[in-house]
């Protein structure tokens, strides 16, 4: 395997932490899941830090740790959904890392909303409608900045880790 890093980004629940974590064990990699670094800096979940603090604090600490992890060499990054947004975050994950987008569709996304609605607070008080709005909106940012992209729909966390581990092999 090369000596990069590789980055999972994708919308809300696509899995990022999930399968980046157990990509990361399977390799024996190092995980960090930026969301999760904030919210240990923090010691609050993520909702309390954005009604506490504000998304634009959350924003500059989500850039300037992985604007410093991303050179570091093998270990796997899991980014918040909204990391792509900002301009230094893709490109140095573009630059320096492999970026793996988790794409799924709207129709399974909408399965996962229970399971997400209570710690992502850019979905609380939203329409549904309003979240497919915001889902298309962020479709063509991962489309646009990645370098592999994998469909996850109908496929089990082991069987999308498994896939993944694979493909990085053969691609080194
Ligand atoms: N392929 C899958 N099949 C079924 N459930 C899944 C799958 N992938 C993830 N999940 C579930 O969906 C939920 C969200 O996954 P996860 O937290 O990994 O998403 P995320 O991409 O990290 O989201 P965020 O951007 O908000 O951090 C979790 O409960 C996880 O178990
Ligand atoms: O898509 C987003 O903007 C977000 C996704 C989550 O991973 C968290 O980083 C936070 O809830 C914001
Ligand atoms: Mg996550």
């Amino acid at each position: 395997m090369g000596e990069k890093s590789f980055v999972f980004i994708g919308f809300m629940g696509a899995g990022k932490t999930t399968i980046g974590k157990l990509v990361a064990k399977k390799l024996g990699s190092n995980f960090v899941d930026i969301d999760e670094e904030i919210e240990k800096q923090y010691q609050m979940p993520i909702t309390q830090i954005f009604n506490k603090i504000g998304e634009k604090a959350f924003r500059d600490r989500e850039k300037s740790l992985i604007t410093s992890l991303a050179e570091h060499k093998q270990q796997i990054l899991s980014v918040g959904g909204g990391a792509f947004l900002q301009d230094e975050v893709r490109n140095v994950c573009l630059s320096s890392c492999i970026v793996i987008y988790l794409n799924l569709s709207w129709e399974s996304w909408k399965q996962r909303l229970s399971l997400l609605i209570e710690s992502r607070p850019l979905l609380q008080g939203k329409s549904l409608d309003e979240m497919e709005e915001l889902f298309n909106k962020r479709q063509e940012i991962y489309n646009s900045n990645h370098h592999y992209k994998i469909e996850t729909d109908n496929l089990d966390i082991e069987e999308i880790a498994d896939s993944i581990v694979e493909m990085l092999k053969l691609v080194g």
